[in-house]
């Protein structure tokens, strides 16, 4: 296994309250990690440290190390877009642009330079394809992408991510807003996709953890209490709270 993102001594501040209280995590190459835990325990909160989403709310700090690889994520030379390209985000409500699925698609290759049309073409069709949603949109490239629906669309998402190429892709509950096949389709294509990305997912859904997660990271209060094999966690955990947690005694 590779290690391709730690995180050491993380303490994130809203104003004064401190959200996340010294966290320290390794994610691995190619795997799927679950983030689970109680309402406001600070999942998102940790997620969206990751590609520094945070620096966009006024009043929060945070400290602690990030490293993908050698390179800090919170370094002052860090280029913010090419981290968002390198770690990239999937949210709960589907937001695709309001253009076709094509100029979504194809949206960070443009803002990179790419104007090759051979080249667009290419990516757009391979990234719709490994997010599972080729064969639904493909006579209909130049349609609104907001005409389909929200399991659909939220695949189109996922691909406009994929485009880029990430190393890492965030998913903050991702199939919460969607009906159970649309739910099924994703987490069949996230599978699919650990074997070229790898993917951190925050999920309330416990059997959405257990079915696609190879590791799962327990949080409360704004702690890590416990991060194992998922088949090891849900099975015999550790940890007592994440026992009572898992057994529905709080949460
Ligand atoms: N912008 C903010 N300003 C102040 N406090 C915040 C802000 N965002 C989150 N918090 C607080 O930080 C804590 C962690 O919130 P966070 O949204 O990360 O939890 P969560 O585990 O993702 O919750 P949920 O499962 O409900 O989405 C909570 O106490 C929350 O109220």
């Amino acid at each position: 296994m590779t290690s391709i993102l730690k995180t050491e001594n993380v303490h994130l501040y809203y104003g004064e309250k401190e959200a996340l209280h010294g966290f320290d995590i390794e994610f691995e190459q190619n795997e799927i990690t679950a983030l689970i835990g109680p309402s406001g325990c600070g999942k998102s909160t940790f997620l969206r440290c990751l590609n520094r989403m945070n620096d966009l709310r006024n009043n929060t700090t945070v400290t602690g190390s990030f490293k993908i690889g050698d390179q800090d994520i919170y370094a002052p030379t860090t280029d913010m877009t090419e981290l968002r390209k390198e770690i990239g985000m999937v949210f709960q409500q589907p937001n695709p642009f309001p253009f076709s699925v094509y100029d979504n698609v194809a949206y960070g290759l443009r803002i990179a330079g790419v104007k090759d049309k051979k080249v667009l073409d290419e990516v757009v069709e391979k990234s719709l394809k490994q997010a599972a949603v080729w064969d639904e949109v493909k006579d209909d490239l130049n349609k609104n992408a907001l005409s389909f629906s929200g399991g659909q669309q939220q695949r189109i998402c996922i691909a406009r991510v994929l485009a880029v190429k990430p190393k890492i892709i965030l998913m903050d509950e991702p199939t919460s807003a969607l009906d159970p096949i649309s739910s099924a389709k994703i987490e069949d294509t996230l599978l699919e996709l650990k074997k070229d990305f790898t993917i951190i997912i925050v999920t309330h859904n416990m059997q959405q953890a257990s079915r696609i997660a190879d590791k799962t990271a327990f949080m409360l209060n704004g702690d890590l209490i416990e991060y194992n094999k998922t088949s090891k966690m849900f099975l015999n955990p550790d940890k007592q709270q994440t026992s009572d947690y898992l057994n529905g005694e709080f949460g």
